[in-house]
């Protein structure tokens, strides 16, 4: 009973800390997200209307140690396939990101959020802004965490590049992880935002 009470307590703390990511890591998201969108010139209420609490989702990443670390993976070179990700990284390291055709470390900072765009505000913005490729690096001492929120809009909502020509065809996430899923089980790969290039 003790015990139980006391994982009880622990959870509802846990669970407490998630939701306090959750709602902080929201309200920055769609800030971000309509500055970004500002510099761009666009002034439109997508991400008001589009974005709720609801359509976005934390994933909580645990990475054990592996003794053949660094050349395993934690997680396999990929882009997000959303508009935004707030990520927070603990101190162990490994994760990075390619710029250039160059994998560069990310050095844990514990006052610091990493922001990565994703591959649909890359489409909203017509390639202005890129969704960056990235990885985790499996680590060899101690086991690495991470929390990530993942700022996406409803499945149906439609994202359209936001000038013209448009390099995408406008598509719905719906979609869009629809292909993904597709590709993947065929190919292996993602593939992504390529499949919906108009000059294709
Ligand atoms: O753990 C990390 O640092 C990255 C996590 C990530 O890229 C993801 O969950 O998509
Ligand atoms: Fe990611």
């Amino acid at each position: 009973m003790y015990a139980f009470l006391k994982l009880g307590k622990l959870s509802e703390i846990r669970s407490s800390t998630i939701d306090a990511f959750g709602t902080t890591a929201s309200t920055l998201a769609q800030s971000l997200a309509e500055i970004l969108a500002q510099s761009l010139g666009i002034e439109s209420n997508f991400f008001r209307e589009n974005c709720l609490p609801k359509t976005s989702y934390i994933r909580m990443n645990r990475y054990p140690k592996c003794t053949l670390a660094p050349k395993v993976f934690g997680l396999v070179p990929h882009s997000d396939s959303n508009l935004l990700t707030i990520l927070y990284q603990d101190q162990v390291g490994g994760l990075q990101l390619m710029k250039d055709g160059r994998w560069f470390k990310v050095k844990p900072n514990p006052k610091a959020l990493i922001i990565n765009i994703g591959d649909l505000f890359q489409a909203l913005s017509n390639d202005v802004f890129k969704s960056i490729k990235h990885r985790v690096v499996s680590p060899q001492e101690v086991e690495r965490f991470s929390a990530a929120y993942f700022y996406c809009p409803s499945n149906d909502a439609v994202i359209q590049s936001y000038n013209k020509p448009a390099m995408y065809r406008p598509f719905t996430l719906r979609e869009y992880r629809q292909q993904i899923q597709k590709d993947v089980q065929d190919t292996g790969d993602k593939i992504g935002l390529s499949r919906f290039l108009l000059s294709e």
